[in-house]
C-alpha cells in the first residue's frame, strides 16, 4: 500500500548505512512507488548528498527531504458549485476504475450542501452502466437523464443540461464510457461530449472534467491521464480506492508531466466514503511520516 512504500522508504533512511548498495536500493524503492526514474535518481541524489554533509540525517529528515522534491509536482484543486447557477462535471476513466461509484459519492456529497444533483447516463455502450447509475439515483433520490442503451451519448448530454437548465438545478453529474481499445472513438466521442456542454452556453468556471483513477493501478494512470487529457483538457483527478492497496505515487508524475491537480480520493465502497484531496496528508503519508 501506499502507507507500505512510505513505510519502506522510512525503514530505509532508519538504516543510516549509507553505501553505494543503499542509494541503489532507495532509487528503486522510488521507482516501484511510481515516482519515474528521473525523479527518482535525483531524490536519491539528493539524499546522497545529503547523507555526506553534515547536516542532520534522522529518518525523518531524510523523509522530509523527499517530501520537499515532491511538494511542487502535485496541487490540490477544489471545484465550487453554485446555488442556482448550472455546472457540469464530466467524469470521466476506463471501465472498473470506479467511475460510477464516485458519480454517486459526489451526488450525495453536492446533495448534503443542498445542490440539486442531476446524473446523466451518457455511458450508453452499457446498459448496465446506465442501470447501475439509475439504482443510484434512486437511492439518493437525484433525478437521471437517460436514454435506451445503444444511444448518442451525446444527445444524452444534451438532454440532461438542458432539463437542469429548465429546472434551475446547480449540479449535472455526466458518466462517460471508458473503452480503451479504440481510442480515436474514444477522442472524438469525448470531444464530441465536450462541444455540446459549451454549446450550451456552460463556461470555463461551470464546467469541469474528471478523471478518475484507480491508486491500484500505478503506471497506468499516468496514460489514462495523457489520453484523456488529450480527448478534453481535464481540470482535476479523482483518486478512487485509496483504501485498498494503493500506489499514489503516479499522481506525483502526472502532476508534473501534464500540471493536473487533485480534486477528490475515495476511500470506500459507501456513499460517504469520499474527501477533498489533501495535499499535505497525502505527502506526508507517502514518503511514510505519518504511521
Ligand atoms: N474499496 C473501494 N472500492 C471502490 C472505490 N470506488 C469504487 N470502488 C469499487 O470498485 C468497483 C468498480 O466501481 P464502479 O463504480 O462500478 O466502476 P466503473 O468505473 O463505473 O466501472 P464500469 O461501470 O465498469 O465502467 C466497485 O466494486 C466499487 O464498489 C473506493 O474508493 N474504494
Amino acid at each position: 500500500m501506499l502507507k507500505g512504500f512510505g513505510a519502506k522508504l522510512k525503514a530505509l533512511f532508519g538504516i543510516n548505512t549509507f553505501d553505494e548498495s543503499y542509494f541503489e536500493q532507495l532509487e528503486d524503492f522510488l521507482i516501484e512507488g511510481d515516482l519515474g526514474a528521473k525523479l527518482a535518481f535525483t531524490i536519491s541524489d539528493d539524499v546522497r548528498k545529503r547523507a555526506k554533509s553534515e547536516k542532520s540525517k534522522t529518518a525523518q529528515d531524510l523523509q522530509l527531504l523527499v517530501k520537499s522534491h515532491l511538494h511542487g509536482k502535485i496541487e490540490a484543486f477544489q471545484p465550487t458549485v453554485e446555488s442556482g447557477k448550472l455546472t457540469v462535471f464530466l467524469i470521466l476513466g476506463v471501465n472498473g476504475v470506479g467511475k460510477t461509484t464516485t458519480i454517486a459519492k459526489l451526488a450525495s456529497m453536492y446533495k448534503q450542501q443542498g445542490k440539486n444533483v442531476l446524473l446523466a447516463a451518457a455511458d450508453t455502450f452499457r446498459a448496465a452502466a446506465i442501470d447501475q447509475l439509475e439504482v443510484h439515483a434512486n437511492r439518493l433520490g437525484c433525478r437521471i437523464v437517460k436514454q435506451k442503451s445503444g444511444s448518442d451519448p451525446g444527445s444524452v448530454v444534451f438532454d440532461a443540461i438542458t432539463s437542469a437548465q429548465a429546472r434551475g438545478e446547480d449540479l449535472v453529474l455526466v458518466d462517460t464510457a471508458g473503452r480503451m481499445h479504440n481510442k480515436e472513438n474514444l477522442l472524438r466521442e469525448l470531444s464530441k461530449i465536450d462541444k455540446i456542454v459549451k454549446g450550451r452556453g456552460i463556461d470555463e468556471v461551470h464546467y469541469k472534467k474528471f478523471l478518475v483513477i484507480d491508486s491500484t493501478t500505478g503506471q497506468n494512470g499516468i496514460s489514462q491521464a495523457e489520453l484523456f487529457n488529450q480527448a478534453v483538457k481535464l481540470d482535476g483527478l479523482i483518486l478512487s480506492k485509496y483504501d485498498s492497496l494503493a500506489k499514489g505515487g503516479a499522481l506525483i508524475q502526472i502532476g508534473e508531466k501534464f500540471g493536473i491537480p487533485v480534486s477528490f480520493v475515495g476511500t470506500g465502497e459507501t456513499y460517504q466514503d469520499i474527501k477533498a484531496f489533501d495535499k499535505e496528508e497525502f505527502l506526508n503519508t507517502l514518503v511514510g511520516l505519518t504511521d
